[in-house]
């Protein structure tokens, strides 16, 4: 099955809006599976090699739970979203695994989204952002991050903050997601607070990402006709909070919305509608929990997982029209 089309030397020419869509067509699916690996609940099966320290053996055992589950769902899903936590815990090795796990999701066609929630000054944010989506010069010549397609970013220290991410992104054809409005009982805390115009933080932070998008489409070309449907900043829009879409959508008419919360946090695919109005990659549902977990005591967790997978991506297709 084909994938995301690969960002080519010219990445201004295949920028991520219209890389997204593509993929998302070619694969009939807008169905990302979360990988979030707990070394002590993964798929029965692993067998680290003999005398390898625990987190060799922690890191080996992730990364092959993870490349069965991706055997399994590959066909059923758009993409990967890698949980980076997951994997930093375990140290180099787990890391290391990290990197062997997203070039198995490439091999299988597979959107990589790095899952890091990262957010700190321009400075910082520039490496975080080449580590994750480009690449660093150095005196022995350039070294290459993780070759994510996309990341995700948190808002909380403004545009400037956000800004590296844009940059790195376009000059290398990939995606950046911004939480806007996320799926946890403590959204509430802060992202609903008024502010002193009436507007929500959360519906400030979306303008935000809806100008940084704009711009970064402007830098990409004239923003014509050819622009792409779809902006290369997109936001994370929780799946538990569906009567926002509408209103996020009119915010962010081009930004492709990643929705976590669907299954174990209580989201469904039948309220996301909205999400999904501006066309192919426009709403992407990721899922964790519920398609790697789905086997029944005694079931076989690929098999449940791949049934899983299937019928969320069915179950999207059916809403999104
Ligand atoms: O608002 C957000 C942003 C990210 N997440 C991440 O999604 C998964 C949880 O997936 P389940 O499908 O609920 O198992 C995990 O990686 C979170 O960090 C989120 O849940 N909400």
């Amino acid at each position: 099955m084909t994938g995301v089309p690969a960002p080519a030397a010219d990445p201004a020419a295949h920028p991520w809006g219209a890389r997204l869509a593509a993929a998302v067509r070619a694969r009939e699916s807008a169905l990302l599976v979360g990988l979030d690996p707990d070394p002590s609940a993964l798929w029965p099966g692993a067998t680290p090699p003999s005398a390898a320290s625990p987190a060799d053996a922690a890191a080996h055992a992730v990364a092959d739970h993870a490349r069965r589950v991706l055997d399994a769902v590959a066909p059923a899903c758009v993409g990967v979203k890698l949980q980076s936590a997951s994997f930093e815990r375990l140290g180099a090795p787990g890391v290391a695994a990290l990197a062997r796990v997203a070039a198995h999701a490439r091999d299988l066609g597979l959107i990589v989204l790095l899952d890091a929630k990262r957010g700190d000054i321009d400075v910082s944010a520039a490496s975080y952002a080449a580590a994750a989506l480009g690449s660093t010069p150095t005196p022995w010549g350039p070294v290459e991050g993780l070759g994510a397609d996309a990341v995700t970013v948190a808002p909380y220290m403004g545009r400037d903050s956000i800004q590296p991410f844009a940059d790195v992104a376009a000059a290398n054809g990939r995606g950046v997601f911004v939480l806007v409005r996320t799926s946890n009982p403590g959204a509430g805390d802060l992202q609903e607070r008024p502010l002193g115009d009436g507007r929500s933080l959360w519906e400030r932070t979306a303008e935000l990402v809806a100008s940084i998008g704009t711009d970064a489409a402007r830098a990409a070309g004239p923003l014509g006709p050819e622009r792409p449907a779809l902006d290369p900043i997109g936001a994370v829009v929780g799946a538990t909070a569906p009567d926002h879409l509408e209103r996020l959508r009119e915010l962010l008419p081009r930004a492709p919305l990643l929705l976590p919360g669907v299954g174990a946090q209580g989201g469904r695919v039948e309220d996301l509608a909205a999400a999904f109005a501006a066309g192919p990659g426009a709403g992407l549902v990721t899922v964790s929990r519920s398609i790697v977990g789905a086997a029944a005591p005694g079931e076989d967790p690929a098999e449940a997982a791949r049934r899983a997978a299937e019928s969320l991506r069915a179950a999207i297709a059916a809403v999104a029209g």
